[in-house]
């Protein structure tokens, strides 16, 4: 067995209390042996976190990894706006190749800030395979559908595309991605398609993700053309399942509450794209009293205009106090739960806590920072003051993929270089 101890940190319990201890790991079993003081000091590597906070690996519950090198390229629209005018012919544009240097920038952008875990709805799935691969998170990918606009022919073959790709890369990478049946929404995804597909994916045993009320406007054509709310109409068409995660969940009233609570559906909480696409404020206190399991995502990075999960949970503390008009609403505990077992949780990871068996995903955030001192509270630090940059170390299935800010597994000039050049050479496109 080759051993990995995390030495001398103070370390964030399932209970979100913290405690001073080693950390002792498996890497052959990618799995958390032991927590403790005294744990032997005889690993054969071992890893200093003294004056840092030893965390769960934070878990990105819904993005669109290539939509990095899409980063600044559209901005201050609505949503409806932005994908039609310049997100979809922008994407409409992409090679495989772009696809693959989006994704190595938006993995590298995630490593850097401590995230171990990713959902991702995107198209050229096989890319995202590799990226994931070489670097060495995990992920739970989806290729996503969109059928409007599409003939009948071509849209059956985005939904089939969707499931083949599911059973294709399930327990990928040494087991480190999972896949999901990906349709797009409610409104981009004809009923037919849905109909045919959903028991489908059931039948191979393949949890469903879509993006569900995220805007007014999305709501609105659901209740005029079926005479129900989007999540009543999920609930019909068989989307609503304990395994299914929904992005978004801004706009839902107390009975979709309910069936998302009843289902044992959950949310991926994006606060910083709905607050930058104007989409609205998600009732998240309701939520979790209502006891959905909410996690977080940043969405895709053209919507954001950054993959970091530490800026999410300050976003997430910040809006839900504002939307529920009450300043102990989504408190510093509940967001550090929403970053880590959360959203562990809604994608069907066993990862989000640290405690022996689970996997051994963790970031390490270097405490000595002029905007972490004092240290009253390490949990409120984590919600309200951490930053991307403060991450000394990432280590993911017993791997670490960061050591004080030097990424090992993908060469980090090298991946800013093609993205650079591909963004360019795809805005050069866009133009001619
Ligand atoms: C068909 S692949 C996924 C698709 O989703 C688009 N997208 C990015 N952000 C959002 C969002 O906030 N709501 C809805 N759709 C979004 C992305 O550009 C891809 O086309
Ligand atoms: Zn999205």
């Amino acid at each position: 067995m080759t051993t990995l101890e995390i030495t001398g940190g103070e370390v964030l319990r399932p209970d979100t209390t913290v405690e001073r201890a080693d950390v002792l790991v498996d890497q052959d079993a990618g799995t958390i042996l032991e927590i403790g003081s005294d744990l032997g000091g005889t690993a054969d590597e071992t890893l200093d976190a003294t004056d840092s906070l030893v965390t769960p690996g934070f878990v990105n519950g819904h993005t669109h990894v290539a939509m990095a090198l899409l980063r600044g390229y559209a901005d201050d629209k609505p949503l409806e706006a932005w994908l039609r005018e310049d997100i979809w012919p922008a994407e409409g544009a992409m090679t495989p190749e772009d696809i693959r240097a989006g994704a190595e920038l938006g993995i590298l952008e995630m490593i850097k800030g401590g995230t171990t875990a990713f959902a991702d709805m995107y198209f050229e799935v096989p890319e995202i395979v590799a990226a994931v691969e070489k670097s060495g998170v995990r992920a739970v990918l989806g290729h996503g559908i969109v059928t409007v606009g599409k003939d009948d022919a071509a849209a059956r073959e985005d939904a089939a595309e969707s499931l083949a790709v599911a059973e294709e890369f399930d327990g990928a990478a040494d087991g480190r991605i999972s896949t999901v049946f990906a349709p797009h929404s409610l409104t981009t995804v004809d009923s037919t398609y849905l109909e045919e597909f959903v028991p489908k994916a059931r039948d191979a045993g393949v949890p469903v993700h879509y993006h569900a009320n995220e805007t007014e406007d999305e709501v609105a054509p659901i209740v005029d053309e079926h005479g129900v709310r989007p999540l009543e109409y999920a609930a019909e068409h068989g989307l609503l399942e304990s395994e299914d995660f929904v992005a978004h969940g801004v706009h839902v009233d107390d009975r979709e509450i309910e069936l998302l609570a009843e289902a044992g559906t959950s949310v991926i909480h994006c606060p910083a794209s709905n607050m930058k696409l104007a989409s609205g404020m998600a009732p998240v206190q309701r939520l979790l009293d209502a006891g959905v399991t909410v996690g977080l995502g940043t969405d895709g990075a053209a919507s954001n205009n950054d993959l970091s999960m530490l800026d999410e949970a300050r976003d997430a503390a910040m809006l839900g106090k504002l939307a529920a008009s009450d300043a102990s609403a989504v408190a510093a505990g509940s967001v550090v739960e929403m970053l880590t077992a959360g959203s562990a949780d809604a994608l069907g990871l066993e990862s989000g806590r640290i405690e022996p068996g689970a996997p051994a995903d963790f970031a390490v955030i270097d405490l000595e920072k002029p905007h972490l001192v004092p240290a009253h509270d390490l949990v409120s630090h984590l919600a309200y003051a951490a930053q991307a940059g403060d991450v000394r170390h990432t280590i993911c299935d017993g791997a670490v993929l960061m050591s004080d800010r030097e990424v090992l597994t993908i060469d980090e000039p090298r991946v800013i270089e093609r993205a650079r050049e591909r963004a360019a050479a795809l805005s050069d496109r866009l133009e001619e």
